[in-house]
Formats: C-alpha cells, structure tokens, sequence
C-alpha cells in the first residue's frame, strides 16, 4: 500500500510529540550539535542503520559537530508516517 503525506492537522497534531522537531519548508527538521566530528559522525551511522531498516531516509547535512536533519516522504510528496518513525528511532539514539 503506498505511503500517503499527512494533512496539515494530523502533522500537527504528531508534532506535539516531537517537541524538539519543527516544521521548516514542508519537512521535519531537527538540528543537534555533538561533541567532535567523531561524536557526530557516530550518530550518523546509527541513524543510517535505521534508515536501512525503515527504508526511509533523512535528507541531512554535518559540518564538523552539527547535523542538520530533514525529514519528508519523497514518494508521498509530502511528510508521512514514516518520517514520524523516524524522527522516533531518532530520539531514541539520542537519549
Ligand atoms: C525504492 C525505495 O524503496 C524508495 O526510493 C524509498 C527509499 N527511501 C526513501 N526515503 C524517503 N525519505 N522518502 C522516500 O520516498 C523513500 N523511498
């Protein structure tokens, strides 16, 4: 069944849950900064695993400590509930 873009109300409403993402162009970003590169790079290759599984992946930048995050569904033309599961295994490294 394919993947459908949530309305503006259901992303809403799953944002509550994600206090630390916000919505910027239509995509759910989140912006961390780690300790070095090796700290951030290590965060990359745990989420890249969780990618595989979901076959769902970030669109994201790192410059040295930071990564820049942004989650939509290309196929949905929109964001998803898989960007939601995501951004969930995402918060689950994190803490
Ligand atoms: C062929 C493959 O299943 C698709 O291209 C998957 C891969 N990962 C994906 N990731 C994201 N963010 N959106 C998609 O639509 C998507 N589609």
């Amino acid at each position: 069944m394919p993947v459908t873009r949530l309305t503006e109300d259901e992303i809403g409403l799953q944002l509550e849950a994600f206090s630390n993402w916000d919505l910027r162009d239509g995509k759910l970003c989140r912006s961390l900064q780690f300790t070095d590169f090796s700290a951030a790079f290590a965060f990359m290759t745990r989420v890249a695993q969780a990618a595989e599984q979901l076959n769902h992946h970030p669109e994201w930048s790192n410059v040295w400590n930071r990564v820049e995050i942004a989650l939509t569904t290309h196929d949905a033309g929109g964001i998803s509930e898989l960007d939601f599961a995501l951004a969930g295994r995402i918060e689950a490294l994190l803490h």
